[in-house]
């Protein structure tokens, strides 16, 4: 595996509080890797600043070894990214136009436009729902025209900010078994922020625990869930508990 994307001594500020604080973090390519903790640990905003939709106070950003800046950072490497959020955030059209705009967006031809928004309405089963008003969907049904809308693009790293907490439990296991299958049949780098444990031991392959700010543990997945350390162990013990 080779390094993605990376920071390097980040800190982000706000209000003079630091919010953030990590000396170094990699994303392995082809990974599809976990960002968990507390409340207010920082989860989000770390993963703002890693699809560059935010700048840190400090630190440096990489993407395959090449620093990014705000200055350098060009359409091209944004459109090198993926983001799908718990909200899905429709637009006020059909199911197929929300799933085809970013591709509309890059100019791409309408037959080619229409051929992908085929491939992945039928990946995500909701071919049937092409015409219908985004805004007459089930939650479940808009998380998946939300992620059919990401990986349309054909996206480098994808980044998932709680996309299924809103979900009730069979919609979201359905969802979770088939989002794997696809992300590990494209190999797509994959940055999966969650508050659940059980989600996050299903979907993936590393998993970091942030507090504070801070990364306090970082691993193969069953490694940091199996063997917590002192400051970790209360957070995932807790978990541990809940789904034994
Ligand atoms: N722009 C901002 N200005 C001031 N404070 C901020 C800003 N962005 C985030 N924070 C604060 O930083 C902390 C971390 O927020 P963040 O949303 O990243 O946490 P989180 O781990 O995603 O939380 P949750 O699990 O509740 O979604 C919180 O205390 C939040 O209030």
């Amino acid at each position: 595996m080779s390094t993605l994307l990376s920071i390097e001594n980040i800190t982000y500020s706000k209000q003079q509080r630091t919010i953030l604080s990590i000396p170094a973090f990699a994303i392995e390519q082809g990974e599809i890797i976990g960002i968990m903790g507390p409340n207010g640990a920082g989860k989000s905003t770390l993963l703002k600043l890693l699809s560059m939709l935010d700048s840190p106070s400090e630190g440096s950003l990489f993407f395959k070894g090449a620093k990014l800046s705000a200055q350098n950072v060009s359409i091209d490497m944004r459109r090198k990214f993926a983001i799908a959020l718990q909200q899905s955030l429709l637009l006020n059209t059909t199911v197929y136009q929300n799933v085809a705009l970013g591709l509309k967006l890059r100019k791409l031809p309408k037959k080619v436009i229409r051929d992908k928004v085929e491939y992945w309405l039928e990946k995500f089963k909701i071919a049937h729902l092409a015409k219908k008003h985004a805004y007459h969907l089930s939650g479940g049904e808009a998380q998946r025209v939300n992620l059919a809308r990401a990986m349309i693009l054909d996206p480098e790293v994808l980044f998932l900010d709680e996309p299924f907490s809103a979900l009730d439990f069979p919609t979201k296991v359905q969802l979770l078994k088939e989002l794997k299958e696809i992300l590990k049949a494209t190999k797509t780098t994959t940055v999966f922020v969650s508050h659940d444990l059980l989600e996050v031991k299903y979907l993936t392959d590393r998993l970091a625990i942030l507090m504070n700010g801070e990364i306090c543990q970082i691993g193969p997945t069953l490694e940091v869930v199996n063997n917590p350390n002192q400051v970790t162990a209360p957070f995932i013990e807790e978990w541990n508990e809940f789904i034994k």
